[in-house]
């Protein structure tokens, strides 16, 4: 059997497995003007389960605007989102902080984490305001998140008293610990010195292989999206590539 004939097998393997996935989230011909301005133009776009997607592209293409549509925080857009198959625009207010509180954990550059307070307490706010979480439950939700980013030791540490890599692995935490299905991160590592995001790269693709969390995130830096096994470059608000 020569290569050739591997590669393709290999590749109709790979394809298979692809199209066997469940998609999880659908966004359909989504336009958002803001100011007159055409900020997305006709986006359409499906996210699988288990996907770990980077989208990149310059300043202004309309990588965070899309993000936000994504997780929920914008609604100021025509076009339909589908979760599961569920419209969410059909959704109420409630319905629509469930899915951002259940099914979406994000990630920011800056970490917004509470400097004052402790890791714990970080981490406790996303459970706060969730009812279907016992009081007895959250220390072992919060342990078991801090575990996941290999902080559990800093539990009772002040957020101030850490380093920019530590931070930010305690907002990814703080991202987790309801056990998304998608992980949504927006420049994670624009903060981070090279050797930290390597770190938070790895941690983002151990989270997708061993929880099979679908990781999409936004990166300027082509070695980050380049760790990504589906990269969605965006152009003056459309997607020009999808590969
Ligand atoms: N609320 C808003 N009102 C008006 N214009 C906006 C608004 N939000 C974003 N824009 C504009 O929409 C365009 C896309 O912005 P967006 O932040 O999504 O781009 P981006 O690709 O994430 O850019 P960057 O890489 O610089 O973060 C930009 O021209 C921006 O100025």
């Amino acid at each position: 059997m020569n290569i050739r004939n591997i590669n393709q097998k290999q590749y109709l393997r790979q394809k298979q497995e692809h199209d066997r996935r469940k998609k999880i989230l659908s966004l359909k011909n989504i336009k958002k003007i803001s100011n007159g301005t055409t900020i997305l133009d006709d986006v359409s776009v499906d996210f699988y389960e288990s996907e770990m997607v980077g989208i990149y592209g310059e300043s202004g293409a309309g990588k965070t605007s899309l993000l936000n549509i994504i997780g929920c925080f914008d609604n100021d857009f025509t076009g339909h989102v589908l979760m599961e198959d569920i419209n969410i625009e059909n959704l109420s207010s409630d319905q629509k902080a469930y899915i951002r509180n259940k099914k979406i954990g994000f990630v920011v550059q800056d970490f917004s984490l509470i400097e004052e307070m402790t890791v714990y307490d970080n981490v406790a706010l996303t459970l706060l305001f969730d009812k279907s979480v016992s009081f007895v439950n959250i220390r072992s939700k919060i342990v078991e998140a801090l575990d996941k980013v290999g902080m559990k030791k800093y539990i009772n540490k002040k957020i101030k008293l850490m380093s920019g890599g530590e931070k930010q692995r305690i907002a990814i935490a703080r991202a987790i610990v309801n056990e998304p299905d998608i992980l949504i991160a927006d420049e994670p590592t624009g903060a981070l010195d090279s050797k930290n995001t390597q770190k938070i790269m790895e941690l983002f693709l151990q989270l997708n292989k061993q929880f099979n969390t679908t990781v999409i995130l936004v990166s300027h830096d082509m070695n980050c999206i380049n760790m990504c096994y589906r990269k969605i470059k965006m152009e003056d608000g459309h997607i020009e590539s999808d590969e």
